[in-house]
């Protein structure tokens, strides 16, 4: 029987109980003093002999009560503990200071076989020598990493078990280990990405040109095969490739995006493939995995697509006939089942008869496709979609919903929208925030600067002198330099590299990366 005495704190008191128990020769396997209560576990207590001990221990100086209790607190929290960690299902150990497993849950525990972990070291666990020391020394307090457990990979987080965040590795109690498969941490970073609406209910569209697009895309989406999304920037591929995701056998996996105009291409290629360990100076010593391995099961989505580099379209395109990559600097054959989904605002088909896009490729990414009209071709959804933003846009300012002027409405009506529904979101976004009343009026929306910011869009509108494209000559040159320079300047970031690729004067492409504030990111 397990008993709770509550006490009033003294000086040997919890001395003193034990002796009562003592004189009665009852076995005591625990004993907790959390005062003002002592725990005591005896088995060989009756429940009969419970009144005769109460009455006993009451006579010690300072007791207040004897109860019965089904657990001791310390039992109740080993158990909690163990259901805490269960219900993880990512592995968890617990180390001390030297590297001796103290706590493992189950999914742990299944990494050797399900044999428990407990008073197994680090080092006969991680398939890399050094590392445990390395870890031990630092008093765990080391960068997340990608590592090996009996041949299998994760992505390693280490917290020190310490007093105070500051503590001297010397102080250090311990480590906590989580351990991430691959396939698990695209979930996790899914679940960071805001597509909360996700589906083809988030998009957001009634004309017929929509209607049509939306029914086309709901057949494809279940399809398994690659699909091509073209279409104008901003208007809603990313948004139309989740839905398909969404309604593919593949919901509920990974679903993870690469903007492949938006880096250099050793990065996207390190993003997409990963890296094996010391594959250059900087990485990650353990390597690190890629889009392609960490959506397993899920889709990839290239954003882009027409951006890729040569290199890149040749590594892919073997990546697409037989599902095997390598990651960069690596020796291994990785094989994944990932769909891919591309995107690009650029005519590929051009670029395959130009020889900038490869044919093979194009064919490869263009099993299905959907082609995204731009906002202009829809005026129906004009209007529409500017209420879903106002609507969107007062509820983040925690503000009543405001409502357009017809003014406003026949503004945004006759506004050529070049950069498509994200300028549309942005100009709303502002306005909302600009005034206070319940109306939203044409002087608030600053249409006219923002259809000058954005950047133009020549390949998808045929000659690039459509409706509303820049008033001047010089304004268009402007615009279309601007817009090649932002587009090269990724995968050539530095003005000789970009004069090289455009056959043209060094001096003449830093004049014009300086007069449109075009800069490195690196
Ligand atoms: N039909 C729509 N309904 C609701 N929101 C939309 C719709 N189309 C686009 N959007 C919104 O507009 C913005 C741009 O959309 P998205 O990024 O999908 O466009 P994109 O065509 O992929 O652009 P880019 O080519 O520049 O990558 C996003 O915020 C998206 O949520």
């Amino acid at each position: 029987m397990r008993i709770d005495i509550t006490f009033t704190d003294r000086v040997g008191i919890a001395h003193e109980v034990l002796a009562v128990l003592a004189t009665r020769r009852l076995n005591v396997v625990a004993v907790e003093v959390d005062p003002p209560h002592i725990f005591i576990d005896a088995p060989q207590l009756a429940s009969a002999a419970l009144a005769g001990l109460r009455a006993a221990l009451l006579e010690v100086g300072g007791v207040g009560d004897v109860t019965a209790v089904d657990m001791l607190p310390g039992t109740r929290r080993r158990l909690h503990l163990a259901a805490v960690l269960a219900a993880m299902p990512d592995p968890v150990l617990a180390v001390d200071a030297g590297g001796l497993v103290i706590l493992s849950n189950a999914a742990a525990d299944d990494i050797v076989g399900g044999t428990a972990l407990v008073g197994k070291r680090l080092a006969e666990l991680i398939d890399d020598e050094g590392f445990p020391r390395e870890m031990i020394a630092a008093g765990f307090q080391v960068p997340a990493r990608e590592v090996m457990l009996r041949g299998q990979p994760f992505q390693l987080d280490v917290r020190p078990i310490a007093d105070s965040p500051t503590a001297e590795p010397s102080q250090v109690a311990g480590g906590v280990l989580t351990l991430h498969a691959p396939s698990r941490l695209g979930e996790r970073l899914q679940a960071l990405r805001n597509f909360d609406e996700g589906g083809f209910d988030a998009i957001i569209g009634d004309s017929p040109a929509m209607r049509a697009l939306k029914a086309r895309a709901a057949r494809l989406a279940p399809v398994d095969a690659a699909l091509l999304i073209m279409g104008e920037t901003g208007t809603g591929k990313e948004l139309i490739a989740h839905a398909c995701h969404r309604a593919s056998g593949r919901m509920g996996k990974t679903f993870l995006a690469l903007n492949c105009a938006a880096l250099p291409e050793n990065l996207a290629e390190s993003e997409l493939f990963g890296y094996a360990p010391g594959s250059f100076t900087g990485a990650q010593r353990g390597g690190k995995p890629g889009l392609l391995e960490l959506a397993d099961q899920g889709t990839v989505f290239l954003d882009e697509v027409g951006e890729m580099s040569p290199y890149l379209q040749a590594k892919l395109l073997r990546f697409l006939n037989d599902g095997s990559f390598r990651r960069v600097g690596g020796e291994q054959e990785m094989r994944v089942n990932v769909r891919i989904i591309s995107a690009t605002h650029r005519k590929l088909d051009r670029m395959v008869a130009e020889g900038a896009f490869r044919e093979d490729l194009f064919y490869r990414l263009n099993v299905l496709a959907l082609q995204v009209p731009a906002l202009r071709e829809r005026d129906d959804d004009i209007l529409l979609l500017a209420r879903h933003f106002i609507l969107r846009a007062c509820a983040q300012a925690q503000r009543r919903p405001c409502r357009l002027t017809a003014a406003a409405a026949g503004a945004l009506l006759t506004n050529p929208w070049r950069g498509n529904v994200r300028q549309l979101e942005s100009v709303i976004f502002r306005a909302v925030t600009m005034i206070d009343g319940p109306w939203l009026d044409a002087p608030d929306l600053e249409i006219a600067t923002s259809s000058v910011a954005v950047e133009p869009n020549p390949d998808a509108t045929g000659d690039g002198l459509g409706d509303g494209i820049a008033d001047s000559w010089d304004a268009a040159v402007a615009d279309f330099e601007r817009g090649l320079l932002n587009r090269l300047f990724p995968r050539f970031p530095s003005s000789r590299k970009l004069a090289g690729r455009l056959k043209t004067s060094h001096t003449m492409v830093a004049n014009k990366l300086r007069k449109y504030g075009i800069k490195s990111t690196t």
